[in-house]
């Protein structure tokens, strides 16, 4: 039932719509549709002209657009793509597009590019479909306005996905971004082979180098908030609710000072006078007066850097380039998610659990804090990286037989992901010098290689 009015609803819409275009241009209606290319290339993937959706969808629709009083003048809703913490996203039909400049449409600039004058100057029959994030009532204005306002300072950058225009009607906001063709991270993290995972990297690097260069910090960089297509090698970047501004709120860390005066503090700290005192001494001063600490620990449980955890109060963008490594491992390990912490002392536990126990000590003093546990399984120098993909792989092989190896390919990303889960953010690669590194590199020369095939097909 519910279906069926949101069908009706449509029918009408499309009708008021395209009742006027058809008797001006029913002439040109046949040439204009096989003349655009983005016919083929815009559609891609899951793409259909009407999608199945489910009741419950349908009725949530129906209920957004009787809240939302005249957006379905504007959109015509179609389905539920996303609901996450705190919005739901709709991929919706933009009826009023040929209204407006366009200038956020890449795929129409670069269709235009290969379009005739006459062509250029017709209205594209084409849909032009947006995505309408709704963001939860109970977000805090302050939020909503941070978010807006960092995605209108990104206007300029292809590689994030962009804010076309906003809306609210009483206690609700909707932001409406383009609809960007991706494919589901889950779909391909488990065969994406390494010439496909230099160009994915090569292009959420050129993403983060354009948001680090504004000194934003995304903090919630994963696999669902880089719309990656496959096919055109491209991803943007979104949800930039958990973003903020470099230096935001920034009190000073130990990491931040020199390593003489950072030495000198921790050697005449609380904790070292209470470990001078003797073994029989606990470790930690009994009566703590000081407020714990406070520290932005926004983002997503598993792809939080370890100095988030460790509450540095002087975060700064290479907290993304740390998440942009636990998605290289996940992709190398073929795990997904490959860690599943409770919370923030599973995270640091599991980090642990690699890095070792050392690794993690030294971490944890480069930022003032004292990390200890008495969990035995804990070695202290941890395990390599390599050793773990292979594990996680099923590439153990028995003792007697001959020892198993990553090939060289493999090799040279986790060389690469080293850099990027460097547990000491200062040592940790930059989204500029990423771009930089021969992994990343190799994907051009990849990519020139194909052109050299393509080019033999042709003759
Ligand atoms: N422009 C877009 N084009 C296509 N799909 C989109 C777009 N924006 C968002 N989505 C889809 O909606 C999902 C949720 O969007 P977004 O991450 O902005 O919301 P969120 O509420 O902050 O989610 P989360 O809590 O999971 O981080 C995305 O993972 C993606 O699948």
């Amino acid at each position: 039932m519910a279906k069926a009015r949101v069908q009706a609803q449509r029918n009408a819409d499309q009708l008021t719509i395209h009742q006027d275009d058809l008797k001006e241009e029913e002439v040109e209606e046949l040439l204009d549709e096989s003349a655009d290319p983005l016919e083929e290339s815009g559609r891609t993937m899951d793409e259909s002209s009407e999608e199945e959706v489910e009741d419950s969808v349908a009725q949530d629709i129906l209920r957004f657009e009787e809240s939302f009083v005249g957006i379905n003048k504007r959109y015509r809703l179609i389905n539920r793509i996303g609901e996450g913490t705190f919005s739901t996203v709709y991929k919706a039909e933009d009826l009023e597009y040929e209204k407006y400049n366009n200038r956020w449409d890449l795929d129409e600039r670069e269709n235009s590019k290969w379009a005739s004058p006459a062509q250029r100057r017709r209205p594209s029959r084409r849909p032009h479909y947006v995505a309408i994030k709704k963001i939860y009532v109970t977000s805090s204005p302050i939020r909503i306005f941070n978010e807006l306002d960092l995605l209108h300072d990104l206007k300029n950058s292809d590689s994030v996905c962009p804010l076309i225009t906003a809306f609210r009607h009483l206690d609700q906001v909707v932001a409406i971004l383009p609809y960007f063709q991706h494919r589901d991270f889950r779909e391909y993290y488990r065969d994406m082979r390494i010439p496909e995972m230099r160009l994915y990297f090569k292009s959420l690097f050129l993403a983060l180098q354009s948001v680090h260069g504004k000194k934003i910090l995304h903090r919630d960089i994963k696999p669902t908030n880089f719309l990656y297509n496959p096919q055109q090698a491209r991803g943007v970047l979104v949800d930039f609710g958990l973003a903020e501004r470099q230096g935001t709120d920034w009190h000073q860390c130990a990491c931040a000072l020199p390593s003489e005066e950072r030495r000198y503090r921790i050697n005449h700290s609380v904790y070292a006078q209470t470990q001078q005192a003797g073994p029989q001494t606990s470790s930690y001063p009994k009566n703590e007066t000081r407020s714990s600490r406070r520290a932005n620990r926004a983002g997503t449980r598993g792809f939080r850097a370890p100095e988030v955890l460790l509450k540095c109060t002087q975060q700064n963008t290479s907290i993304d380039m740390w998440s942009a490594g636990v998605i290289l491992l996940t992709l190398l390990s073929r795990r997904f998610p490959f860690f599943h912490s409770a919370d923030d002392i599973d995270a640091l536990l599991e980090i642990t659990s690699i890095f070792g126990r050392k690794k993690m000590k030294e971490t944890a003093i480069l930022h003032g804090q004292v990390f200890e546990t008495n969990i035995p399984s804990y070695s202290d120098a941890g395990h390599s990286l390599e050793k773990i993909i292979l594990w996680c792989t099923g590439r153990t092989g028995d003792k007697a037989g001959p020892k198993k190896e990553l090939d060289e390919d493999e090799k040279e990303a986790v060389q690469f992901l080293y850099r990027l889960m460097e547990c000491d953010p200062t040592k940790r690669i930059t989204a500029a010098e990423a771009l930089r590194h021969p992994f990343i590199l190799k994907a051009v020369e990849d990519s020139e290689e194909d052109e050299d095939i393509l080019d033999m097909v042709e003759v």
